[in-house]
């Protein structure tokens, strides 16, 4: 399975140990950078991780910043991405078995860096429930 990952200037050191742990567990990463601390724009980082989800060159996306809310308004403006901001892991357990959601967004200025890779094990580790929430997904897409 490919994972496809990016991140801005606040999350390069998040975004190492996800690596790290990715290709310990036998993943194929795609690293759309930035690989360091000077300031970059998010946008430039996250375009590339939901290009990859949406084309299907990767089944999942990971994204890191500050606070996460950049990269998630940016990934969720292209079709067909669901991207869940998540701080617990109860959270990611919800945005996968609930939303569907194809990329994680995590806000490495306000979790733990362990906490981010085990947010990671779970996104990549629980499945979409279907069912009624299905209907809900289906619903989603705006036309426009
Ligand atoms: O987009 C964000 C805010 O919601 C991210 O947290 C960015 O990482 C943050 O804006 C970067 O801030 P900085 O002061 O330029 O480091």
């Amino acid at each position: 399975m490919t994972i496809s990952i990016g991140n801005d200037h606040a999350g390069t050191d998040y975004k190492f140990a996800i690596v790290k742990y990715l290709e310990e567990q036998g993943y194929t990463v795609l690293n759309h950078g930035t690989d360091s601390k000077d300031s970059v724009d998010y946008p430039d980082f996250v375009h590339p991780v939901a290009t990859d989800v949406t084309n299907q060159k990767a089944t999942f996306g990971i994204l890191i910043c500050g606070s996460a809310n950049g990269v998630a308004i940016t990934a969720n403006k292209h079709q067909g991405i669901r991207a869940g901001l998540c701080w617990t892991k109860e959270i990611v357990e919800l945005i996968r078995g609930h939303n569907n959601a194809n990329i994680l967004c995590i806000p490495s200025r306000f979790t733990a860096i362990e906490q981010a890779v085990e947010m990671v094990e779970t996104f990549l580790n629980t499945e979409f429930e279907g069912g009624r929430h299905q209907r809900r997904v289906d619903k989603i897409p705006l036309s426009c």
